[in-house]
């Protein structure tokens, strides 16, 4: 977390009065630029005019009531949205100043450098090793069986897994428990050396202690990613996201440090969904 609080900047934004930045730059860089992005599935608009600087090296965890847009705006980073034929987008997603929507942008190239985590764990029907080595294999990344083992090796300590698994790894994936399977996930989008890791509520089918597991070690992987998480859970964003964004019917509400959003939110919908009266 950041000791240096920062200032909410409203300054070159195209709709004054929405707050999407923080004037941080001294201390961050940027790592996905967000602008008047809007998307629509069929008729219904589910993401309104949103703007955000997303900081490298950092967690941010979007928050809000059920339905509100976070998986929407997650999927939107890595043009998972797609896939759906009735999706609509309108707006710029920049990822280290490349439009993520462009024609020329290679969406198999996109989704090596965003790498998504989802709600439940879902390791392909292979070997833990095969789980965490295909990817890198697919992408040309190694090739060699020695340089294999060592990336293999690598992403299952950064998982935090390797001690549990180093003497099992021909075993599935799928006979680890809920939370080495997460913690398997992860290795795994981490094996394709991503710049961004996107976790859709990562640890919401897991037990408190593999929960707790799962929240270390995002403090840890923030030192080599750039992490966006989507939270229910309030004590959560509160634990490990150095800044949130509030999100309601669509629309970015709040988006500020962690700590000042918590403390003293600036809005009062923000201020009535932390401290639960409703969502
Ligand atoms: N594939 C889809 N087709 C049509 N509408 C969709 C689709 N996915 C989401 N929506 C709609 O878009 C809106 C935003 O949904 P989204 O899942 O992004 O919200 P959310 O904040 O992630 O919700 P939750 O916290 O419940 O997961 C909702 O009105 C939802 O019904």
């Amino acid at each position: 977390m950041n000791s240096q609080a920062p200032v909410m900047s409203e300054q070159d934004t195209p709709n004054v009065g929405q707050p999407y930045t923080i004037n941080d730059q001294a201390c961050h860089d940027l790592s996905i630029r967000v602008r008047d992005l809007n998307l629509w599935y069929g008729k219904n608009q589910a993401l309104k005019n949103l703007n955000i600087d997303l900081f490298q090296k950092n967690v941010t965890a979007l928050i809000g009531p059920s339905g509100c847009g976070k998986s929407t705006f997650l999927r939107c980073l890595n043009r998972m949205n797609d896939l759906i034929p009735t999706v609509h987008t309108e707006g710029l997603v920049e990822m280290d100043g490349h439009d993520v929507n462009a024609k020329k942008m290679d969406e198999v190239a996109l989704r090596r450098r965003v790498g998504m985590v989802f709600q439940k764990p879902n390791p392909f029907p292979k070997s833990i090793y095969e789980n965490v080595s295909y990817a890198p294999r697919m992408h040309d990344i190694v090739s060699r069986k020695a340089d294999q083992d060592e990336l293999v090796e690598q992403a299952l300590r950064d998982a935090g897994l390797w001690n549990e698994v180093k003497d099992k790894l021909q075993e599935p994936g799928t006979s680890l428990s809920g939370g080495q399977q997460q913690r398997l996930c992860i290795a795994r989008a981490i094996a394709v050396q991503p710049d961004v890791i996107l976790m859709d509520e990562p640890t919401s089918a897991l037990d408190p202690i593999s929960t707790a597991t799962i929240e270390d070690l995002m403090d840890r992987l923030k030192e080599k990613f750039t992490i966006v998480t989507v939270t229910h859970n309030m004590q959560q964003a509160a634990r490990v996201a150095d800044y949130t964004a509030f999100f309601h019917l669509g629309e970015i509400i709040e988006y500020n440090d962690t700590k000042v959003m918590f403390s003293t939110p600036a809005k009062k919908k923000t201020e009535d969904y932390i401290s639960g009266r409703y969502g």
